[in-house]
């Protein structure tokens, strides 16, 4: 079936290093016949769009194959839509009746700030579409609890459920996909993984990158909108939940919902929230003088079920860190016996699933080697050259497949989850200055 694939945001951060590129490998592997429409606000013609995606040279194209690059370039057409403006809605459904033919489909992925698709939503209907054409939401999803509710009633009067694909393009990760497998496919780690044996566990998500050019979007949500309301709470789900009954979208869901309804952030924020804004913050473009909003956060809380409670859980994230990594790790309890006392410091196991730059996961293990050497670790054999997020994710998509798109009510509760953080952040005046390519401010 042929795709008319519409890019809103097409000249945007997302655009260009995630989706574009994501695209592009689809389109190379010849498996689907796909057009492309690259959405903006810049009066370029396709000409300018082509010179523009040219002069994004290396970090573009990495596949430096000529002919490829000029196979792709040859399926984009520029459109100028102004978000506000039907008319040009109108142009644009006509661009793509014109492209998709009679039985092919659209998809709309809206790489653009949530504060927009609003307006979308109002024109939307002058596009016509049909009921087998698809649109992919970006998270955020919403600001925060009401405007998601806002939001989601909002699509649902304009599209069918089956129609919508929130993203959340942690879960198209490889090394993610392989927590459940991990968890539930092997006999050995469920009947360890729970508070007897487990001491703490630790996910983070740390970048090296700050905001760039994305100072005006990111004034409006922080690190706690953009990456520990979807990104870490996605990956904490997946690290608590218990066995879906079958392997699809619904059963999934209905676990994690189970966890974010029984996470327990503690009241003491004071004491179990860091906020961090790195220095040169306030200069990026589009950041306020006397911005507060925060570059790095770090909070505890614990999961309240039979499995997890007592187990200190902590999630953070933060831009210009000391390096990429995403990582979860599990600590097991101390082991405190006698018996090797005579062989010194015997080590806690720890389990650590490492979701990039590198995917792993290694497992440490106290053994006897020799004198110097009493703690082995095992790694997972994994090819590291998987695809990235995005192309597994619209290639899903363009075959209907849900599975790893996230159902709302599962987006609802993890708004519930922060909502009092996100009120204590608001009230709150202090953030704490860190130096870029540091670990972020101390945790005490
Ligand atoms: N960047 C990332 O790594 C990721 C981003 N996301 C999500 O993707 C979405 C887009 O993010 P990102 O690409 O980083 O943001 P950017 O700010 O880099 O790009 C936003 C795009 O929206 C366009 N735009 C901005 N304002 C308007 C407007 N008033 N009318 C029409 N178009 C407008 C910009 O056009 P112009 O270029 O002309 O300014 C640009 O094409 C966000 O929801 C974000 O959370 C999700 C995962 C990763
Ligand atoms: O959603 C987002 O994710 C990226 C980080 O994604 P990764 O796949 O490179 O880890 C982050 O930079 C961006 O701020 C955020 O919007």
């Amino acid at each position: 079936m042929k795709t008319v694939f519409v890019l809103f945001g097409s000249t945007g951060d997302l655009a260009r290093r995630k989706i574009l590129p994501s695209i592009f490998e689809i389109c190379k592997s010849g498996k689907d016949d796909i057009k492309i429409i690259a959405v903006g606000r810049r009066d370029f013609d396709n000409n300018d769009f082509y010179e523009y995606l040219w002069n994004l040279g290396k970090e573009f194209f990495i596949d430096q194959n000529i002919d490829n690059i000029n196979n792709f370039i040859k399926k984009i057409d520029y459109q100028k839509v102004v978000l506000d403006k039907q008319e040009d809605y109108i142009k644009l459904s006509e661009k793509i009746n014109d492209l998709k033919g009679k039985n092919g489909q659209t998809i709309i992925h809206l790489s653009v700030s949530p504060e927009h698709y609003h307006l979308f939503l109002d024109n939307a209907k002058a596009m016509n579409l049909d009921k087998k054409d698809k649109v992919i939401f970006e998270k955020p999803f919403g600001n925060d609890l009401n405007s998601s509710i806002e939001l989601n009633n909002k699509i649902n009067l304009v599209f069918d459920e089956e129609q919508v694909y929130r993203i959340d393009h942690y879960l198209g990760k490889e090394a993610v996909q392989n927590i459940i497998f991990f968890r539930f496919a092997n006999l050995i780690f469920e009947p360890i993984w729970n508070n007897k044996y487990i001491d703490n566990i630790q996910i983070f998500a740390n970048e090296s990158i700050g905001v760039g050019d994305r100072g005006d979007y990111y004034e409006n949500y922080g690190a706690i909108k953009d990456m520990l309301q979807n990104h870490l709470l996605q990956m904490l789900t997946l690290v608590s939940i218990e066995k879906p009954k079958s392997f699809d979208a619904n059963s999934i869901s209905d676990e994690k919902i189970k966890i974010l309804k029984s996470i327990k952030l503690g009241k003491n924020f004071e004491k179990d929230i860091i906020l961090g804004q790195y220095k040169g913050y306030l200069q990026e473009k589009g950041v306020g003088t006397n911005s507060k909003t925060e570059t790095y956060v770090s909070i505890k809380l614990e999961i309240n079920n039979s499995r997890f409670t007592g187990i200190p859980i902590y999630l953070t994230t933060g831009k210009c860190l000391k390096e990429k990594s995403t990582k979860i790790i599990i600590n097991f309890k101390n082991i405190s016996d006698s018996l090797f006392e005579s062989f010194g410091n015997i080590k806690n196991n720890k389990i650590e699933l490492e979701i990039q730059t590198d995917e792993n996961i290694n497992i440490y293990f106290n053994g006897k080697i020799d004198e110097n050497r009493k703690e082995f670790k095992s790694k997972f054999e994994k090819g590291t050259n998987t695809k990235e997020a995005y192309e597994k994710l619209i290639k899903d998509c363009i075959d209907g497949n849900k599975i790893l798109f996230t159902r709302f009510d599962v987006l609802q509760e993890s708004w519930i989850v922060l909502n009092d953080l996100l009120t204590y952040k608001n009230n709150s005046n202090h953030i704490n200055q860190y130096d870029k390519g540091s670990d972020g401010p101390i945790y005490n």
